[in-house]
Formats: C-alpha cells, structure tokens, sequence
C-alpha cells in the first residue's frame, strides 16, 4: 500500500471561519494527505474583518513542538512543511530553524513558502518586518514559492509591466532558491478583465492558466491558502509540477463555485468537499515562451 504523505502546516488558525490552516488543513486531508497543523496565530476570526481577538504563538513554541515531534521519533516522517501568514518575522526564523531540523531528519522534505504579505486596501493586515523576513531570508530557503501578484512585485522591488514581465519575473526567483514558483493570482497592465491567471515557472519551463473570473458583493479570503495547501498536497501525492497546478487550479474553482452558489462570504469548503477531491472542470497548463 502507498504511504499516506506527512505535511506540517505552519500558519494562522481562525476560530470562526476560513483563512491559513483553517482553509487549508481540510481540503489537504480530504485530498489524502495526514496533516500536522501548527498554529502561528488564534484568532477570532480573519483580519479582513478589520477587527478581531486572540493572540500570536510565541515564536520559542515553534522549535519547542517540532523537538516535541522529534522526541517521539516522528520527525523523520515528515514530508513537507508549509508555512504561511506570520504574525511576527521571529516567528519566521524559528520556522526556517524547523524546516532546517526537518531536512536533517528527512532529506526530502520539501518547504513551500506562501509568502503572506497582507494588503492594506484588502484589510489582510501583517507587521511590515515579516515582508522584510520574507524577502530577505525565507525565499532563499524555500523549494516552492507561491506568491500573489503583490508579493511577486515586493520580492522583485518592481511592478510587472506585462505577462512576458511576470514570466521573467518569476523566473528571476528560481536563481535564488525554489524549484518552482506558482504565482496564485496575476495582475498586470492589459490583462484581459474576465479571466483569472494562474503562472508556475519551474527549471523545465512556463506554464498559464486562465479560469474565469467570478463576481462576488466580497472577495473570499484564504483563496490563497487553499491554494498553496493544495498545491502542495498534490505534489506530495506524486503529481508532477503541471498536473498539480491543474488540479489545483480546477479543485479552488470548484470551491469558489460553491461559495458564489451559496451567496457566502466565507469559503464553502464542507459543502465543495467532493468537488474538491473530484474536481469536474479542467483548466489544461499552457506552456509560454519567454
Ligand atoms: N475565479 C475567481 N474569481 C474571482 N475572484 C477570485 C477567483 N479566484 C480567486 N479570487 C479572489 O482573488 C483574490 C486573490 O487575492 P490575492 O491577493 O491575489 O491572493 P491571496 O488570496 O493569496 O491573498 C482573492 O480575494 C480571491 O478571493
Ligand atoms: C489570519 C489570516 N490568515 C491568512 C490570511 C491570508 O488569506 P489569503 O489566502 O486570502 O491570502 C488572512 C487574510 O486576511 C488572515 O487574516
Ligand atoms: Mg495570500
């Protein structure tokens, strides 16, 4: 029998909601992998709700619960460590000091960096010293970088100018550390207003995917979060870098689907549960010439 993948997902939990490891830790394990959710805040609720209560992990928790793991001899199980929305950049060098101890226990763990920025004008807020941490010393630890439009510019110091711009841009990543970087959501002057795009780059090449835009009274959050969950999911379930753009691209729209059928501001990930293992539609990966 084929052994059931480990990933230790290290982000934000919301009590009430979906954002972080509360977007991402069901549709992970509903896809097939066994998760081990560590999380960086408790909140009540997500931040774009412009208030909120709780509190933030103190940053020594982060190498105290994965020696925790070690002492019990489960270290060297791990497959995958994920992290996402930081509520502080100490949280972020304890973190890479984890990822570190991981790949001394297991050589092929994989790390995916979602490299959560915040956007002011969306009221995702995030202290201005994790974007500082991010750029300047997760990204070249990380094997997977999934970066929105925002943080792709923030990494780069630059806005893109066009697709061909993003391309280069992503590419420009790929030398100073990951493997691959997905770009969850692109933005850039003349794209084409109906679409939404998708952009992975790996060493083999460059691939787009186009799924339509969907209207909503407010844009869902942790979009993002389910999609570098799943991405990462899928990866470690023996897809190649393509097949898993595809079925994640295709498994968020199904729950994006969903969430507009139910007029929901939330994501509507319980009820979109088969539709996210068994995505109906496909968004075939175009590969793009620089
Ligand atoms: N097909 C779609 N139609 C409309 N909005 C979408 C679609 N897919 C994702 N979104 C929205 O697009 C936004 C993506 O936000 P962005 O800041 O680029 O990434 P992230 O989710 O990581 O913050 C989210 O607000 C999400 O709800
Ligand atoms: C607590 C928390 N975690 C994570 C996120 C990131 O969500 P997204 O997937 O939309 O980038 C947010 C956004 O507001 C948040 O408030
Ligand atoms: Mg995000």
């Amino acid at each position: 029998m084929k052994r059931t993948p480990h990933l230790l997902a290290i982000q934000s939990h919301v009590v009430f909601g979906h954002a972080g490891n509360s977007a991402a830790v069901f549709p992970m394990q509903r896809v097939g992998v066994k998760v081990w959710p560590l999380n960086t805040v408790q909140f009540s609720n997500h931040t774009q709700y412009g208030q909120w209560t709780g509190e933030v992990l103190a940053p020594a928790q982060i190498p105290a619960l994965v020696e925790g793991i070690a002492t019990i001899g489960e270290l060297g199980n791990c497959d995958a460590v994920l992290s996402g929305y930081l509520g502080s950049a100490e949280q972020g060098r304890a973190i890479l000091s984890g990822v570190a101890r991981i790949k001394a226990a297991n050589p092929r763990a994989l790390y995916l960096c979602d490299p959560v920025m915040g956007h002011p004008e969306k009221g995702c807020i995030v202290p201005a010293e994790v974007s500082e941490f991010l750029v300047e010393q997760a990204l070249t630890c990380a094997d997977v970088l999934c970066p929105n439009q925002l943080e792709l510019d923030s990494f780069c110091g630059r806005r893109a100018e066009s697709l061909q711009d993003c391309v280069e841009m992503a590419r420009s990543l790929l030398e100073r550390g990951p493997k691959a970087v997905l770009v969850k959501h692109l933005a850039y002057p003349g794209r084409g207003a109906e679409d939404f795009e998708m952009l992975l780059v790996t060493a083999e090449g460059n691939w787009h995917i186009r799924r339509p835009l969907l209207a909503f009274a407010r844009q869902p959050v942790g979009v993002g979060d389910l999609t570098s969950g799943l991405f990462l999911a899928r990866l470690l379930l023996g897809d190649d870098w393509v097949a898993a753009f595809e079925f994640t691209a295709a498994a968020v729209h199904e729950v994006l689907l969903e969430t507009q059928a139910c007029a929901s501001y939330e994501l509507e990930l319980v009820r979109a549960q088969d539709r996210i293992m068994h995505p109906r539609l496909r968004f075939a990966a175009q590969p793009l010439e620089l």
